[in-house]
């Protein structure tokens, strides 16, 4: 899959954003192994720190339907429709990524219309990260 329809997927992803209290929309398109593409959204909570982020909410909508091999994601995100800038992924969205991907292979897609975008590996925007190898023997399987 070209990055620009996977890109075009976020765009769609990021029309239903739930956002009301900060206003910035945020959409995120998941590739899975299986060519399958998870999009996810932000949502927000009055309480605010329910929110979820959309990264988080296409990672969480795919593991729960069973899916856990991924390929890229791509993000948009902004305050506004017509100008949109790079959206980086916050930490615990990183660290989620750490869960499910290989780092050296998993791509981020950051883009600001579907023909302009930077990529990235996930080693590179969470350098020295912790995930489960530091844990789970070669013995245990991850389901
Ligand atoms: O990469 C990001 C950065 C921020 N947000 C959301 C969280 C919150 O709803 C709003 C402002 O932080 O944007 C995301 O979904 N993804
Ligand atoms: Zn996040």
């Amino acid at each position: 899959m070209k990055h620009s329809e996977l890109i075009k997927e976020a765009l769609l992803a990021r029309e239903k954003s739930y956002s009301p209290y900060s206003g910035f929309r945020v959409g995120a398109a998941l590739l899975a192994s299986n060519g399958m593409v998870y999009q996810g959204c932000n949502i927000e909570n009055s309480s605010y720190t329910p929110t979820n982020c959309a990264e988080r909410t296409a990672f969480f909508k795919a593991v729960s339907e069973g899916i856990t091999d991924f390929e890229v994601i791509a993000i948009v995100g902004g305050k506004k429709d017509e100008d949109l800038d790079y959206c980086a992924p916050c930490g615990v969205c990183r660290q989620v990524m750490m869960e499910f991907c290989d780092p050296q292979k998993f791509k981020i897609v950051l883009a600001k219309s579907e023909d302009e975008y930077k990529e990235y590996t996930l080693e590179e925007i969470l350098p020295l990260g912790f995930g489960p190898k530091n844990i789970l023997n070669d013995s245990i399987i991850r389901k």
